[in-house]
């Protein structure tokens, strides 16, 4: 059993391979009849050599070994098989989106529509108005190939979104009402959390409906996968600000430029766009703690880059310093995550108010808030072509009677992976790994290891 009372579905092998395993249909419903892959047939795929994934592909968790190491886990690899468990023309297929906004959302609902028809000849694919809420009180959209052709150029996601809404119960109601039989589930942590209830719901009632969730997460915050869609975006358009930050920062005396970005618990957009960019001086982000006042703390930290460098450029993750920011009242999210203070506006504050008090130097600093623009734009080329392979090997998985299953990137290679393995803890940036090392020498910051007694509680 897994922490969520879930049957994992491992296979074990010799030398201590383990396959953690995606629930199939055949699983709880027997004799279901199969049909040949319809890809068999299409021009464009019928030239491709071993175009069908092997039963036995396997894409392995880690691959740094050493030579007595077990073989450890892996995940099925994700790709068209021989066999198809529905029949074109019988699937009712659903798409909804829930969370965030992030870049390639539009990408996937269009390769999803897309791949659905012109690879397995479904016609039938309903969009759900405006997240989970939308199965039970709004109206769908029918998706075509006409409808999303041109949908991938635009931010945002056609279908709408939401936080909260989630009716386990309402929801499988309103997909046995309608006949939907593949439900494709486009989100974040807490939306692949609500579709493994939708699956278990589903299996529980002996339905045959295949779940599919694609991952969506511009923190990168899901474990097991290489990065999420969008990131990449993210990041690039991140630059943007730095980079006026930047310009901002050097053509005064003694300028600090402070850009916010995304980022609740985890700091990868922000670590990233520091090692990307190379103009900043300091990124703080969620995972590393950090103080102000004192011998190794920031302020310290800003003085002495200002007296060597004349201006700096500061980056802060929005769920950094968090604990710093005092304020008496927590406030959640209709979905129940933790409402942030602004801690780059607190943080403008204290900075100015400190060198003001201080009187030794006159700063000039700019605050820069780019947080919703790195998101609501279209994804960029690799992130669309990436956003297309998922969308395409979740319409696989689910044509071949798989379910409960995402599809992600696991070292480079395309696999199902079990929903309750990616929603057991979120991916953080792992500060004594090498990533945040080679960030904190590309910037010189201070690793704010050792605050002075006194020093690290709120000073407000
Ligand atoms: N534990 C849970 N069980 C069932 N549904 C959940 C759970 N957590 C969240 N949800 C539902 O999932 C949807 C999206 O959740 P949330 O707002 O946390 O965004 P997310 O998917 O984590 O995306 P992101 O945080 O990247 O924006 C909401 O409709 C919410 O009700
Ligand atoms: O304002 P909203 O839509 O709730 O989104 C903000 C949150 O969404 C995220 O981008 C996650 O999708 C977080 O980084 C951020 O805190
Ligand atoms: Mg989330």
């Amino acid at each position: 059993m897994d922490s969520n009372g879930v049957d994992m579905k491992l296979v074990e092998g010799t030398a201590g391979y383990v396959l953690e395993d995606v629930p199939h249909l055949s699983d709880y419903i027997h004799d279901l009849p199969t049909y040949p892959n319809p890809l068999q047939s299409n021009a464009a795929y019928s030239v491709v050599r071993q175009y069908f994934v092997h039963e036995d592909d396997t894409v392995m968790e880690k691959i740094v070994v050493h030579k007595d190491s077990p073989r450890g886990t892996h995940f099925r690899r994700a790709g068209p098989r021989q066999k198809v468990y529905f029949k074109p023309a019988d699937v009712r297929a659903c798409i909804v989106t829930c969370g965030g906004l992030c870049p390639g959302l539009n990408t996937v609902i269009r390769e999803i529509v897309c791949g659905l028809h012109f690879m397995y000849g479904v016609t039938e694919v309903i969009g759900v108005d405006c997240g989970f809420r939308g199965f039970y009180s709004k109206n769908t959209v029918t998706l075509t190939p006409k409808v999303v052709s041109d949908i991938h150029k635009r931010g945002g996601t056609i279908l709408g979104t939401s936080r909260g809404g989630h009716d386990t119960s309402k929801i499988v109601d309103n997909i046995q009402d309608r006949e939907i039989n593949q439900v494709y589930i486009i989100g974040g942590d807490g939306t692949q959390k609500g579709a493994s209830a939708i699956y278990k719901e589903i299996r529980r009632r002996g339905l045959k409906v295949a779940v599919a969730g694609i991952p969506k997460t511009i923190d990168n915050d899901i474990p097991v996968i290489d990065k999420s869609f969008g990131f990449d975006t993210a990041v690039e358009e991140a630059q943007r600000a730095i980079n006026a930050a930047h310009v901002e920062a050097t053509s005064v005396e003694n300028g600090i430029g402070l850009v916010k970005l995304m980022g609740r618990y985890s700091g990868f957009i922000a670590m990233y766009a520091t090692l990307a960019s190379r103009d900043v001086d300091c990124c703080l982000i969620p995972e590393s703690p950090f103080y102000l006042e004192g011998k190794g703390g920031l302020y310290e930290f800003i003085e002495k880059h200002l007296r060597e460098n004349g201006h700096m450029v500061i980056v802060i993750a929005e769920g950094a310093g968090q604990d710093l920011v005092a304020e008496s009242i927590e406030q959640q999210d209709a979905s129940g995550n933790k409402l942030l203070k602004d801690v780059g506006l607190w943080m403008s504050l204290k900075i100015r108010e400190h060198f003001a008090k201080q009187r030794k130097m006159e700063i000039t600093l700019k605050y820069i808030d780019p947080t919703y623009m790195i998101r609501a734009i279209p994804a960029n080329a690799s992130d669309n072509v990436y956003s297309t392979l998922l969308a395409q090997s979740a319409v696989h998985g689910a044509m071949a009677g798989y379910t409960g299953f995402i599809s992600g990137l696991v070292n480079g290679r395309h696999t199902y992976i079990p929903l309750n393995r990616i929603t057991e803890k979120q991916n953080k940036v792992v500060i004594t790994d090498r990533m945040w090392a080679r960030m904190l020498s590309s910037t010189n910051q201070p690793s704010f290891m050792n605050p002075p007694q006194g020093t690290t509680e709120a000073t407000e």
